[in-house]
């Protein structure tokens, strides 16, 4: 796999010793993350591999709302598949389309939002089920990780009460059965006395911890997929690298596919099997995450590539792509990145690309001059200064 640039995720990289705001934790009371709990240290090459069967197929998702101010083009015709127990990084500006795109997979969109396209599970369309059975696959076979842990946890219960629920919620068991379970689950995500633990609340666990208890709850009902929306953006690094890593070995210990919503390339670098890149609402560049970094062929992300600040040759640079995203009220005609594109050129402001097979097989991009990027040594030339190029 590729290196990732900013998160270690590499054998040993995290230590153990170093938790998110230690002082501020105990001055609070809160119970910090143990020096015992050493990490083995997880690469995506150390989990089972996906295998063929695709386990969920979103196919030409579009999402509007509307509002006062017109209708908001969300998400604008996501296709995918996820095969099981693989991890699919879906990366892009803020604004992309990515969370709205997963809400809809987890049922979980205001009313208002208009919905189309379809959402297959295991070949069964989720937008035609009955409630009745969306709400059995839902928490179950597809579960969600939000990027704040405190506002899915309930403040007034304690963690064992909200893991047992989580269980009861799908399953007739004893609660005691059900309390036994979470126990299991917090010491699969490597919190320490877990027995203990139960008993504390949200409040009483620092970041990190609440995080693995996210992780622990995602995960108590076997899901056949886990998606993972901006999972340790609230986080500092070290504990982001530590999260990452148990939500991996989490995943494999259940067998589950991970959807990972996230707008920082380090992490998908290391943790992605295959990449989808959104801008303006439609995904721009697919395909497994090696060659999609290495030699991208959709200039917004060899833009977003060179933007990204690099751990080589000393003269770490940050290149923000320039502009900003189109408002997705009155989308321009065309291309939407062509305004910010240094390679557009007519066509590019008259007719939008479709997502379509470039030279290598299963790359896909949505780009009319995929193959200058192609034959460009560096593609991330194009987003340079005059400076930087001459240098
Ligand atoms: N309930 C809503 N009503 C109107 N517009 C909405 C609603 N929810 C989301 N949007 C709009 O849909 C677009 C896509 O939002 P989304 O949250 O999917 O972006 P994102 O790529 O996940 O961004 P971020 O990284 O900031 O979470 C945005 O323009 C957002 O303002």
């Amino acid at each position: 796999m590729t290196t990732p640039p900013n998160v270690p995720i590499e054998p040993h990289a995290v230590d153990p010793h170093v938790f998110d705001d230690p002082a501020a934790a105990a001055a609070s009371g809160q119970i910090l993350d143990s020096a015992e709990e050493v990490h083995v240290g997880l690469t995506l090459d150390a989990v089972r591999p996906p295998s063929h069967e695709e386990i969920l197929r979103v196919e030409n998702l579009t999402v509007e709302f509307p509002t006062e101010d017109g209708v908001v083009h969300a998400v604008r015709g996501v296709s995918y598949g996820l095969r099981e127990r693989e991890v699919l990084g879906i990366v892009g500006e803020s604004g992309s389309g990515k969370s709205v795109s997963s809400l809809a997979v987890m049922g979980l969109l205001p009313k208002s939002a208009r919905i189309k396209g379809r959402i297959l599970f295991r070949g069964d369309d989720m937008l035609k089920m009955s409630p009745r059975k969306q709400r059995g696959l839902r928490g179950r076979k597809i579960a969600m990780i939000f990027q704040d842990p405190m506002t899915a946890l309930n403040p007034v219960h304690t963690i064992g009460d909200q893991l047992a629920e989580a269980v009861l919620a799908h399953e007739l068991m004893p609660r005691k059965t059900a309390l036994a379970r979470a126990r299991e689950m917090l010491d699969l995500v490597g919190i320490p006395q877990a027995e203990a633990r139960l008993r504390s609340y949200p409040h009483e666990f620092s970041g990190g911890m609440r995080q693995r208890a996210m992780i622990a709850m995602a995960v108590i009902n076997n899901p056949d997929i886990i998606i993972a929306d901006e999972p340790t953006t609230a986080l500092d690094v070290t504990v982001q690298a530590q999260i990452l890593e148990k939500l991996l070995e989490v995943k494999d210990a259940v067998n589950a596919a991970i959807v990972l919503i996230t707008h920082d390339l380090g992490v998908i670098a290391g943790m992605a099997h295959r990449v989808l890149v959104m801008y303006a609402g439609r995904p721009v560049e697919l395909g497994d995450t090696d060659p999609v970094f290495e030699e991208p062929r959709m200039p917004y992300t060899a833009g977003l590539l060179g933007s990204i600040p690099s751990l080589e040759g000393g003269g770490s640079r940050l290149r923000p792509i320039k502009g900003t995203p189109p408002s997705l009220i009155n989308l321009p005609t065309g291309c939407p990145f062509s305004p910010r594109c240094p390679l557009a050129t007519d066509i590019c402001r008259t007719e939008e690309p479709q997502l379509a097979e470039t030279d290598s097989g299963g790359h896909f991009a949505a780009c009319h001059h995929w193959d200058k990027l192609a034959a460009a040594e560096d593609p991330t030339v194009f987003f340079r200064t005059e400076s930087e190029t001459v240098a």
